[in-house]
């Protein structure tokens, strides 16, 4: 169940697409992220699967059925809003349940359901409050819980973790993990962050204005970057990009991630200066000026005493190394 397919999928706002003939399957079962800079239509594209932005050509299907003209509330998808949209005057309980009693579901199947969702994502204590009696997190919780009761077939999540602090979107994004594997649903999510991407999708798709430009694992696309955009944009701190020119010679950039790239007191390949440090405890992040490639990022385990200014050298670890032609696509 849950099957999602779009076709040349178009999305026009007046003259201006935004979204420009996508092709997308996600399987059954699967969890899809997608990423890309602001602006470029993950939203529109997820508001297109719900029903909540007409679709200006092409079609969607969920398990075969053509789903492009259904209202929103035929679609049996469920999706939960950065900004939870709870209603303020209901309990968290009536919150939950609404949807099952505008369904005219029974009694005993309501309570079975909200009692199952509210136990999933620990929310018990707090069924007999309203919103405003919350914290961010136990909202978020409640529209997961809400979306949860419905069993759709098919689960949207756009931003969900955005507006809560960066405990607590680790400990939330732990807990979806977990419900996409109790529930083994489809699920479709939309987010800015590359480690909620890396670690909560099967499959990333990248987008960059209204186009897709690459489909993979997360693993797929860090190690097997079809582009310059995709190689810098999966991937944190991003890659870097020097004149290959000026290297080997093979093409016109070539990509050296952060932890690619060894960095020595005496000789190597790339003189270059120290420019800033941010020791984060685990790592050490050392941003190094060079006079060929500009401000490089070397990423170090553990703790290193580099200082501002110090002179310093770089070396790619030439086995690690991409190579891009003069059209940013990867050469093979
Ligand atoms: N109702 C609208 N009318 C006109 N243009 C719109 C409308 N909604 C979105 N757009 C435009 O469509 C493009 C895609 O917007 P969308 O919100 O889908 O991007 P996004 O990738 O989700 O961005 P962000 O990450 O900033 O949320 C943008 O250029 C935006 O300005």
């Amino acid at each position: 169940m849950g099957a999602l397919t779009l076709s040349k999928v178009t999305k026009s706002f007046g003259k201006t697409e935004v979204i420009k003939g996508i092709d997308l399957h996600v399987a059954e079962g699967e969890f899809c992220v997608f990423v890309g800079p602001s602006g470029c239509g993950k939203s529109t594209l997820l508001r297109m699967i719900a029903g909540l932005e007409d679709v200006s050509a092409g079609s969607v299907t969920l398990d075969g059925r053509d789903i492009t003209n259904e209202a929103p509330a035929q679609r049996e998808i469920a999706m939960v809003f950065q900004t939870y949209a709870l209603y303020p005057h209901l309990t968290v309980r009536d919150n939950m349940s609404l949807a099952l009693k505008q369904a005219g579901e029974s009694r005993a199947r309501i309570d079975q359901a909200t009692a199952r969702a509210a136990s999933m994502l620990a929310l018990e204590p707090y069924l007999d409050r309203r919103p405003a009696e919350l914290s961010g997190g136990q909202r978020q919780r409640v529209a997961i819980g809400r979306a949860i009761v419905r069993t759709p077939k098919l689960f949207l999540f756009d931003e969900p973790l955005s507006n809560l602090d960066a405990a607590l979107r680790v400990a939330t994004r732990i807990e979806i993990a977990r419900l996409h594997r109790e529930l083994g649903a489809t699920m479709v999510y939309v987010t800015h962050d590359q480690v909620e991407a890396m670690t909560l999708a099967d499959k990333i798709v990248v987008l960059r204005a209204g186009v897709v430009e690459q489909v993979g694992s997360p693993m797929e696309l860090y190690n097997n970057p079809a582009n310059t955009f995709v190689a810098g944009f999966i991937g944190s701190p991003q890659m870097n990009f020097l004149k290959s020119a000026a290297l080997d010679g093979r093409g016109e950039t070539t990509g050296i991630r952060p932890e690619h790239l060894e960095l020595s007191r005496e000789g190597g390949r790339i003189a270059g200066t120290v420019s800033h440090v941010e020791k984060l405890g685990g790592e050490t992040l050392v941003y190094v000026r060079t006079e060929l490639h500009g401000l490089l990022t070397v990423r170090l385990f553990g703790e290193h005493d580099y200082a501002v200014g110090e002179p310093v050298h770089l070396t790619p670890d030439a086995a690690r190394a991409f190579h891009f032609g003069p059209d940013g696509q990867r050469l093979r």
